[in-house]
Parts: C-alpha cells; sequence; structure tokens
C-alpha cells in the first residue's frame, strides 16, 4: 500500500533520465521525459525518480531471444516504462473516466497470490433460472478472496492507483453487477458492452460471503445475462500471479417472463422437442418402455374417494401435510408462507408393459382410486421419508441447494392405488423431481427431469409417461463406463435411509445423474381406444412381480414378444383399430406367465376374455407389474369389466375397475397467482 512504500523510503532520486525503449511497433525512440524528471530524493511518495529497489529488470526483454512460433514480442522498458504514456499520445489517465481512452501511468500494484485469486458464484438468479418480470430482485453473489465493499470514487479515482492487497495478501476491492439482455439463450454473436439493463457497483461488504443488490423495479420480460466485474478498489479488474487458472469472475444465463414460469416454448425446445430427434433404434437390455398417461374417463365402480388429512413431519421448519383423496391423478399442491409462491403439480398415472412391452409402458391417467382417502397412513409423512419430498431434495442438493425451503406446506392429492401396476411410485417420483425445479428455481429441461427420476425409479417406462404423457416408448441410453458407474449408485445412496435423528446435513452431496440416461418417443395412439382397468384390492410391490422373472429368456420367447411389439405400437395407432391384429400382438411371454402365480385368476381372464366373447375389446394385459388388469377397447366396457370382476371372483379377489383415457399431456406444474 502506498502509506508503506514511503515508510519504506528508499533513496530516490538516482537514475532518472531513461526513457522507454519500447518495440517494433511502439518505439517512438527516447525522449527527454526521463531527463526532465527532478529528483525527489528520499520519499518514495513523492521522488520523481525511479526507486532502484523497484525496477524491474526482466522488462527489458521482449521474451523472443528464443522465438515461439505465435509469440510477439513485448514492449521493453529498462525503467519500468515510467515514460510509457509520454509515448502514445494518449491523455493521461487522471482518474477520470476518459471515453476516448488514455494512458495510464500508475504501476499495476500488488498482484495477488495464487490461493488468494478471488472467485465469485452467483447465488440469485442462478444460472437458467426464471423469475418475474418487472418484480423487484435481489442479485446475489457468493464471493471469496477480495476485501470488498472497498470502491474508490469512480469520477476522480478511476484506475488511479495501483491494485492493492490486506495484510492476508486479498486484493482490497469490490465487485460490479452487469446484467445484458439477450436475443436468445443461445445467440452467438457477441454482446455490445456499451448496453446493459442493469449495472451496479457493489460498494458494500460481503455479508457471509455475500454480495447483494437489489434491482428495485425487475426487469422486464426477456432473456438476460448476468456477470460480475470483480474489481480492485480503483475499478481495474483483479489481477493475479498465474496466467492459467478459472475464472475470476461469475456469469449466468436467466430468463425473466411475464409470470414468473419457465417460458413453455424454451422448454419444449429443450424438452419434448429433441426427445423426438434423440431416440436412435436399438434395445438396450433393460428394453424398450412404452407408457402412456391417460384420462379417467367416468366408468362405473369406483367412487371418488373423500380428502382425508394427516399430518406431516418437519423439515427444517418446513411442513409437510399430507392429503390423500381420489378423483384423478397425483397432485401436489405447495404453498411456501414466507416467499409468495404457490404451486400445483399434477402427475398423471401410466400403465406399463401393455403385454409383450416389458418395461415399455402404455396409456392412462386419472386412474382410479380403489379405497378411498387411501394412502396416507400407508406413505411417510415425513419429508425426509417421504418419496416425493425425498426426491425433490435429492434434486435440490445436486444443485447445492441443501434443504427444503422453510415454511413449506406440501399437500397431495393421491388418485393413484399403491402398487397395483397403476405407476404410483413412478408418479410420486415425477412429481418430486417438478417439485424440486419448482422449489429451488432450476428450470430443468425435460430430458433432465427425466435423468434425475431415472437415477430413483430405474425402469423408464413409467416415469417416460408420466413426465411427457402419451403412449410412450423409451429405453435406457448405453452410457460410457464413468457414466454407467455413476448412473449405478446404490438407491440408498441417491436418496440416502433417512434415521431418525437425521439432521439437516444428512444426505448432501448426492451423486448427480449423468445426462441423457433416457431416451425415449411418442407412439400414436387411436382416439377411439379406451382402457378399462380391473383393478384387485391388493397390493403387489413391483419389487416382488420382478422377484418371480427369469434371468434369462428362450430366444423362442424373445422372438413372440418382439414381433408383437413391433406390430402393437403402430397397430394401436390405427383408426380404426383392428382387434385381430391387436388381440395377438397384446400376448405376452416375458413376464404375464411368470407373475400368475401372484395374482389369482390372471390367465383366466386373459383368456377367456376375448374379441369374440366380448365384442369391442381390443386386447388384454397386465398392468405394470399387476395386478390390475389393463382391457383396450372400444366400447363394451362394461361387460368386459363385469365379466372380469366374476372371474376374479372365483378366485376369490375383489375388484373395482375403472374406463381411462390416454391423455397426451404428461405432467404439468401451474404458479398460482
Ligand atoms: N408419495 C410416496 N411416498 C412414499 N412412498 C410412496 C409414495 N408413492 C408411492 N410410494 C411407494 O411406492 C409403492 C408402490 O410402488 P410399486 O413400484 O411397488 O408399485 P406401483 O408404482 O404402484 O406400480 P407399477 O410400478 O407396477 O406401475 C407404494 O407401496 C409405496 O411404498
Ligand atoms: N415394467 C415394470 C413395472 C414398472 O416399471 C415391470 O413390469 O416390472
Amino acid at each position: 500500500a502506498p502509506h508503506s512504500l514511503a515508510e519504506r523510503a528508499g533513496k530516490g532520486g538516482n537514475k532518472g533520465g531513461n526513457a522507454n525503449k519500447g518495440n517494433a511497433n511502439n518505439d517512438k525512440g527516447n525522449n527527454d521525459a526521463g531527463a526532465k524528471a527532478g529528483g525527489g530524493g528520499g520519499d518514495l511518495q513523492t521522488s520523481l525518480t525511479l526507486d532502484p529497489s523497484v525496477l524491474a529488470k526482466g522488462f527489458e526483454s521482449d521474451g523472443q531471444a528464443q522465438q515461439e512460433a505465435g509469440q510477439v514480442p513485448s514492449l521493453t522498458s529498462s525503467n519500468n516504462f515510467i515514460n510509457f504514456c509520454a509515448t502514445t499520445k494518449k491523455p493521461i489517465t487522471n482518474g477520470q473516466q476518459i471515453k476516448g481512452g488514455s494512458c495510464n501511468p500508475a504501476p499495476m500494484g500488488v498482484i495477488a497470490a495464487t490461493d488468494k485469486m478471488p472467485s465469485s458464484k452467483f447465488v440469485f438468479p442462478k444460472n437458467t433460472q426464471t423469475i418475474k418480470a418487472n418484480q423487484q430482485f435481489d442479485v446475489q453473489m457468493a464471493i471469496q478472496n477480495i476485501v470488498t465493499g472497498n470502491f474508490v470514487n469512480p469520477n476522480t479515482n478511476y484506475y488511479a492507483a495501483p491494485q492493492h492487497t490486506d495484510d492476508s495478501g486479498t486484493i482490497i476491492g469490490h465487485t460490479h453487477f452487469v446484467i445484458e439482455k439477450l436475443d436468445a439463450i443461445d445467440q452467438t454473436k457477441p454482446t455490445n458492452p456499451g448496453t446493459f439493463a442493469f449495472f451496479k457497483g457493489v460498494n458494500t461488504a460481503a455479508k457471509d460471503g455475500v454480495l447483494s443488490v437489489s434491482v428495485d423495479k425487475g426487469l422486464p420480460a426477456g432473456i438476460y445475462r448476468l456477470a460480475s466485474i470483480n474489481a480492485a478498489a480503483n475499478h481495474q479488474p483483479v489481477l493475479v500471479a498465474i496466467a492459467q487458472h478459472g475464472s475470476l469472475d461469475d456469469m449466468v444465463y436467466f430468463f425473466v417472463t411475464e409470470d414468473g414460469q419457465p417460458d413453455a416454448a424454451a422448454a419444449g425446445a429443450q424438452g419434448n422437442g429433441t426427445a423426438a430427434a434423440d431416440v436412435k433404434g436399438g434395445a438396450a437390455a433393460d428394453g424398450q418402455g412404452g407408457a402412456a398417461a391417460a384420462k379417467g374417463g367416468d366408468g362405473a365402480g369406483a367412487k371418488g374417494g373423500q380428502a382425508q388429512a394427516a399430518k406431516g413431519g418437519n423439515a427444517q421448519g418446513g411442513k409437510g401435510v399430507y392429503w390423500l383423496s381420489g378423483s384423478g391423478y397425483y397432485t401436489v399442491r405447495t404453498a411456501m408462507s414466507t416467499a409468495p409462491r404457490s404451486f400445483t403439480i399434477r402427475v398423471p398415472a401410466t400403465s406399463a408393459n401393455i403385454g409383450p412391452g416389458f418395461d415399455v409402458a402404455t396409456p392412462m391417467s386419472r386412474p382410479p382410486s380403489p379405497t378411498p382417502a387411501r394412502g396416507a397412513d400407508e406413505v411417510p409423512l415425513d419429508p425426509y421419508k417421504n418419496l416425493t419430498t425425498r426426491v425433490a431434495l435429492y434434486v435440490l442438493r445436486c444443485h447445492d441447494i441443501p434443504l427444503l425451503p422453510s415454511h413449506l406446506s406440501i399437500h397431495v392429492n393421491n388418485e393413484i392405488p399403491f402398487g397395483r401396476g397403476l405407476g404410483s411410485s413412478g408418479a410420486a417420483v415425477i412429481a418430486g423431481v417438478l417439485l424440486g425445479s419448482a422449489l429451488g428455481n432450476l428450470n430443468l429441461p425435460r430430458e433432465r427431469m427425466l435423468d434425475y427420476a431415472l437415477m430413483v425409479e430405474r425402469h423408464p417406462d413409467n416415469v417416460t409417461a408420466a413426465l411427457v404423457g402419451g403412449f410412450v416408448g423409451s429405453y435406457l441410453r448405453e452410457l460410457d463406463a464413468a457414466a454407467t458407474q455413476a448412473a449405478s449408485v446404490p438407491l440408498s445412496e441417491v436418496l440416502p435411509e433417512y434415521p431418525p435423528d437425521a439432521g439437516p446435513e444428512w444426505g448432501t452431496n448426492p451423486p448427480k445423474p449423468p445426462m441423457g440416461i433416457g431416451h425415449y418417443v411418442r407412439f400414436g395412439w387411436a382416439p377411439a381406444i379406451r382402457a378399462v382397468a380391473i383393478i384387485p384390492q391388493f397390493e403387489l410391490s413391483t419389487a416382488k412381480a420382478r422377484e418371480v422373472l427369469p434371468e434369462s429368456y428362450s430366444r423362442k420367447d424373445l422372438v413372440f414378444n418382439l414381433q408383437r411389439l413391433a406390430v402393437l405400437t403402430t397397430a394401436l395407432a390405427q383408426s380404426p383399430p383392428d382387434p385381430e391384429l391387436i388381440y395377438e400382438a397384446m400376448k405376452d411371454r416375458v413376464h404375464q406367465p411368470y407373475r400368475r402365480g401372484l395374482i389369482p385368476g390372471l390367465p383366466e381372464v386373459t383368456s377367456s376374455i376375448t374379441p369374440k366373447s366380448h365384442p369391442g375389446l381390443l386386447g388384454i394385459c397386465l398392468s405394470g407389474a399387476g395386478p390390475t388388469i389393463l382391457a383396450l377397447a372400444v366400447s363394451g366396457f362394461d361387460a368386459i369389466a363385469e365379466d372380469a370382476r366374476k372371474i376374479f371372483k372365483e378366485k376369490g379377489v375383489e375388484v373395482i375397475w375403472k374406463l381411462l383415457d390416454v391423455v397426451s399431456e404428461g405432467s404439468l406444474i401451474k404458479e398460482e397467482d
């Protein structure tokens, strides 16, 4: 710092007179500036001569004693360039911001050591976050290795002193926040640094390592880039000891929309749009998935359940309240009392496999609620244990957000019966991913959401259909060795079990999903085809239903299924649907024969209800891992369902049934005002 220079007062006044040598481009020859510089002797702060102790001998070399291709010779000087500006014909930088440019005679000053290199990261808005237009918000940035809040008069002392540090070697300085509007998120045209939407020199010191500045009026809707300009006290960009280092600044891109919700078009471009293009042929070992989401009709059978409430556990002051009732979908409604946000997430039920497409799924939603108000007492309501909130927390923690927001209340309206083959766990997982994305303002594209879901629910069929809707085929992409390892971490590591005394730090830093784990394609679905879900009144967990499956299959059985699946995906899109084609194409030899022992009545129902005996029927199969039976039909729904009921009854199994339709939209999130 200047004062210490003065204190070290050496012997000024010797050796005035040498001007810069300059290089080929700049050498204006010697001048007499140095010669005119008188002594000042003694006081390093006032002496007009160079003290020998600060002479940088290295500046005499142009660096090309050994020529290096691509390098240009450096300017040189044997007097520290003290008169360099005299060679430039530019005005001297005098503390003002001289718009036409100037030449600065101040030395660069104290260069920060490598262990003191500044760095920063925006906390709000985060990269790709969406915020509401024309509404006040605080830009927040975590910063290290700058003694912040040191900001000299920018009109009188701009670049007017060297960079300096405190006793620990940390640069004394401040930062600036600048927000520029972009034409598009993938803009490639360089921006005009002379134009920006917001700029602020941050002259306050960081609190707990975070700097904060209010953008009082918010920003109009658009796409923006937010950058820091980390600077020394006199506004010059920070200087550090080495050339190769990470960025000393941060830069993020964010969206501003009228309602603060991710722009549908932008999300679509990153989500659905690329999905179809990404689908490649080839079946992975874990199969292809077909799934569809469906909308419930109002078939006879189950009554909607009435709401039931149960108190949830607490997560860092967050309140979890679960309501389970019956009338459609898996719906998660949140409200936060501290932040003015509430939103609803709706996820459809799904029916995997559709006969030969084992681990492939099929259509439906608005599933039945076989026992009204069922579920509140079956799932843990502690947010550390409940599947949806654990998945949300997983997503948040992968984005360095360790906790659910405080004062968060969640109401779940679950229409999907557990363990029936209607995708209840997949829906809970997708709801969790959407919840995490919304709570963290992460604006995750659909593809990325699928990655998170697939880290938790390893079969792509249910989660993909629940996320994107429609009749969907999906497969798990073959990953390279590192990604395979990352994707195969045990579920207990992704969503660790929380012991009763788990604190907020439990399960932080979870394994992040590799990019692009699942691929999918949407098939067509003839609008006349509806689904009768015949739902036995007992649960069969997917895990148990998979235990009975063999490790390997005969070629004959595999070919049997592959042939049918190839036909089925197209046959179900044709209008009018062909019962002969579809009934045969919905037969399966990969999972149903092995699961019959777990579902009394399964073989009898699937073999005795045929298009001949029940006009209107197209095909019949096990829904997911069972025990629900799915009958696709264009008419005759009551007869199909009631006859199936009789067969099940003979085996001692009670059923209810619901008439469902395929829904083309997948999961929805709606922010409420
Ligand atoms: N919100 C939730 N919180 C905790 N656990 C849940 C939640 N939703 C579902 N589950 C768990 O998932 C189980 C059901 O998952 P499972 O995979 O066995 O069947 P499914 O998803 O209903 O059917 P399928 O996968 O065959 O379509 C439930 O019994 C319950 O333990
Ligand atoms: N396809 C799975 C069910 C849901 O993923 C199975 O039949 O085991």
